[in-house]
């Protein structure tokens, strides 16, 4: 097996699907399935799930409200979306454990790493709310430094576009996609898809990075068990 334990970032804005604003439980039901199938495979999986289908703290902080105050509220809007891939996870019978950031001692676990590690051990799949716990930061900084700290071979990033491009895919159709990229290339160019002080944390611990359609089903497991999905960076 190529990896044994793996961080999957989730983005808020995928658990959209279609809709404009919230979470769209098909799309959730669709992820629960496909972790299963890599969690039926022996593999560990911990979560942390992003927050912009909800709130975004830098959105509030450009219509008058202070950022720490946002950012606050994003986190806790982080903790929504975990805790509806919580219940989407537990109704196709997997085994889970959300830890927050912050503490919610009514809804879950605070977060302590050595317990995480234990849940993993077990088989549990361990979700990560309420991303760092700290203002001025991201879900994808919270992915990097849970990853280093719980010792995962790797941060998978599912999101709905297929991987890194030669600029946002979304913006401009003419971008072209990588399938490896180093990253001194990702800050050379610019590249957004991930904030610089995530792949920093990455390329600083030589943890690599994958960015995937989490969309499109048995993608996943395909990338769990080492075939060429998305971009890697290293
Ligand atoms: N060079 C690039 N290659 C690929 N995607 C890019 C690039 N530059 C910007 N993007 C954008 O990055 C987005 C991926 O980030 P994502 O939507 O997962 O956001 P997030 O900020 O991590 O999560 P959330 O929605 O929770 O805030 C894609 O939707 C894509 O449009
Ligand atoms: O460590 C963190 C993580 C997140 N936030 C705030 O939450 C929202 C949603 O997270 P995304 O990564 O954009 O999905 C983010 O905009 C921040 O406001 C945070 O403050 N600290």
């Amino acid at each position: 097996m190529k990896y044994k334990r793996i961080l999957l970032k989730l983005s808020g804005e995928s658990l959209m699907g279609d809709k404009q604003y919230g979470i769209d439980n098909n799309r959730v039901q669709q992820y629960a399935q496909d972790i299963k199938t890599v969690i039926d495979a022996g593999i560990e999986v911990a979560i942390v799930v992003g927050g912009g289908n909800i709130f975004r703290g830098l959105s509030a902080e450009k219509s008058g409200m202070e950022r720490a105050q946002a950012d606050y509220m994003g986190m806790l809007a982080t903790v929504i979306n975990c805790m509806a891939l919580q219940s989407a996870m537990e109704d196709i019978g997997i085994d889970t454990r959300l830890q927050s950031a912050i503490k919610m001692e009514q809804i879950c676990e605070p977060y302590i790493r050595r317990r995480a590690m234990a849940h993993l051990q077990s088989g549990k799949v361990v979700i990560f709310g309420a991303g760092t716990g700290n203002p001025y930061f991201t879900t994808d900084t919270a992915a990097s430094l849970r990853a280093i700290e719980i010792k995962a071979d790797v941060v998978m990033k599912g999101t709905r576009v297929d991987g890194i491009y030669t600029a946002d895919p979304e913006k401009d159709p003419t971008a072209t996609r990588y399938d490896e990229i180093s990253f001194q290339e990702v800050y050379d160019k610019g590249l957004n898809v991930m904030d610089m002080t995530a792949i920093t944390l990455c390329k600083e611990n030589k943890l690599p990075i994958v960015v995937f359609d989490m969309n499109k089903e048995g993608n996943f497991i395909k990338l769990a068990q080492g075939e060429q999905v998305g971009t890697v960076v290293r």
